[in-house]
């Protein structure tokens, strides 16, 4: 299985990416193991929050699996699997409930998109992560450049996806992308932030995710990230974009 589902007696869950072998690459699985996850982080009522991380220390996550999506060649099949996982973000991002992004190596790409997606960021020290889809000339094609001018200043956000690099883990916690900083065990990091929040009743960490949901439902947060992908889409079939693709997967 390329993912696991697991329910912390603690009263969260945990999703976890198992292909670690591919640096935690999301493909058409792991897409409907996430969607899974939320479905059932939203249904339980004895489920205070969802956790998101990977598995192994090399990688969190290095965006959309090239070696599936590599035969994607025209907007319109780039369209197909960006918007799907657009939905899933989406899905995500609204989630009634809190959501926490345990960053535990590499996030690259989509990658960054997941933990955007997320409402807390934590991250092992010394990690780097970055928006690097610029440098394939394409953009964010899951929402996660719409999701992240929702989470941070236009400059910082803008800084992060124009420069287009992977960036110190220290660096993006000082900018405000990541939350907690941490150098143990990652679900002990993530049980340690969690202490505080899961003392509160559902019903109230819910009403308080309410107040974010509404203002992102009422500026049109979905309309803003059909755009995202629609403009992906079409730098999707650009010949740079392919030649990113091929060299990656060539090098091996
Ligand atoms: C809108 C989202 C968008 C999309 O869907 O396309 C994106 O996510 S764009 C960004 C796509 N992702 C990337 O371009 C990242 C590619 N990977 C890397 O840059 C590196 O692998 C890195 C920095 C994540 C880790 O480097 P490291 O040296 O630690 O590992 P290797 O490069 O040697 O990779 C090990 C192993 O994993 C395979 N791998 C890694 N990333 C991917 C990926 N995204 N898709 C498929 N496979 C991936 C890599 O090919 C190696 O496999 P092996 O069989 O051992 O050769």
């Amino acid at each position: 299985m390329a993912y696991t589902i697991e329910k912390n007696e603690k009263g969260y869950l945990v999703f976890t990416i198992t292909r670690s072998e591919k640096r935690n690459a999301i493909n058409y699985d792991i897409m409907e193991g996430l969607s899974k996850a939320i479905s059932e982080a939203e249904g339980a009522s004895d489920i205070k929050a969802l956790v998101i991380t990977g598995e192994g220390e090399r990688a969190f996550c290095s965006g959309g699996d090239l070696s599936v999506f590599h035969s994607l060649y025209t907007k319109e099949e780039a369209y197909s699997m960006l918007s799907k996982m657009a939905d899933i973000l989406y899905s995500l991002t609204i989630l009634s409930k809190p959501t926490i992004a345990v960053i535990n190596g590499t996030a690259v790409g989509g990658g960054c998109e997941l933990a955007s997606a997320c409402d807390f960021r934590l991250a092992r020290k010394g990690i780097k992560a970055g928006f690097v889809q610029g440098m394939q000339a394409i953009t964010t094609g899951w929402g996660g450049g719409s999701i992240l001018a929702e989470k941070l200043p236009a400059e910082a956000a803008m800084k992060l996806l124009m420069e287009a690099e992977p960036q110190t883990a220290e660096f993006l916690y000082d900018i405000g992308f990541i939350h907690h900083l941490y150098h143990e065990e990652p679900l002990c990091a993530c049980e340690q932030f969690l202490e505080k929040i899961l003392r509160l009743d559902v019903n109230v960490l819910m009403a308080y995710k309410k107040i974010w949901i509404n203002k992102w439902v009422e500026s049109k947060l979905r309309v803003r990230i059909e755009e995202e992908v629609k403009t992906c889409a079409v730098l999707w079939e650009s010949d740079a974009h392919h030649q990113y693709i091929q060299a990656f997967l060539n090098k091996k």
